[in-house]
């Protein structure tokens, strides 16, 4: 089961702090919404706690059945979908899942031609991403997190470029495929994470100098 700890996160880009002292303490199942105005943090907080880009102060911990995880392998244990995150457009469906669940297993039971099925995908698979809309893209790249099996999925923006009913396709596939795991979700849209068991505004930690501690249990 993964953990993760935030001990007094902070983030600077040059002279901005986007978020200073953060503690947060998040057990194996959390469900976590980030929220915050455009520009707020929501983002670089989720790229800190995947490890992509550093802390400027504090430290995170992620420990995997009371095994403390290096940094350098935090992305063995985590799926990650941003708008900002690109797919390898020139590959076919079919051959962007093969090549996705050679590095990540696919959770038990799922093989690819089902995959395709739950994705609403079938007449797309030997289609090029390159010619994928928005939102077939976007409905991609959240089975990608969904179908992987990783203790810890980070969602940026889930449901941009959805429409109602891929909006409500995204809360079943949450609803199904992430009960077991931790989630974190970076929204401004209460609607994408109405199942989150906890709000943690990034304006709350911007300077003040002040620690705060959010215990998620
Ligand atoms: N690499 C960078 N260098 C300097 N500043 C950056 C960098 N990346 C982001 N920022 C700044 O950090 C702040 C937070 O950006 P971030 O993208 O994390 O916000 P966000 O809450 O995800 O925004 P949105 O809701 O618009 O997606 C913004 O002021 C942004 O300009």
């Amino acid at each position: 089961m993964l953990e993760i700890k935030l001990e007094g996160a902070s983030k600077r880009y040059q002279y901005e702090w986007i978020f200073k002292n953060l503690d947060l303490q998040a057990p194996a199942q959390a469900k976590i919404a980030i929220t915050g105005s455009n520009g707020s943090g929501k983002s670089t907080f989720l790229k800190c706690l995947a490890g992509i880009i550093p802390l400027t102060e504090g430290k995170i911990q992620y420990k995997l059945s009371d095994k403390i995880i290096p940094e350098t392998d935090y992305f063995k244990h985590l799926t990650f979908s941003a708008p900002y995150m690109e797919l390898l457009e020139e590959l076919t469906l079919k051959e962007l899942l093969t090549f996705h669940f050679k590095f990540k297993n696919p959770i038990p039971g799922l093989d690819i031609n089902k995959m395709i099925q739950i994705l609403y995908l079938e007449n797309a698979k030997n289609k090029q991403i390159q010619y994928f809309s928005s939102g077939m893209k976007q409905r991609l790249k959240l089975g990608l997190c969904f179908f992987s099996d990783a203790p810890l999925v980070l969602l940026d923006e889930p449901t941009s470029n959805l429409d109602q009913k891929g909006r409500e396709w995204y809360l079943e596939l949450a609803d199904k495929y992430g009960e077991n795991r931790m989630v974190f979700i970076g929204s401004n849209d209460p609607k994408e994470y109405s199942f989150c068991d906890q709000e943690l505004s990034i304006e709350d930690f911007k300077i003040s100098g002040q620690r705060t501690t959010k215990r998620m249990m």
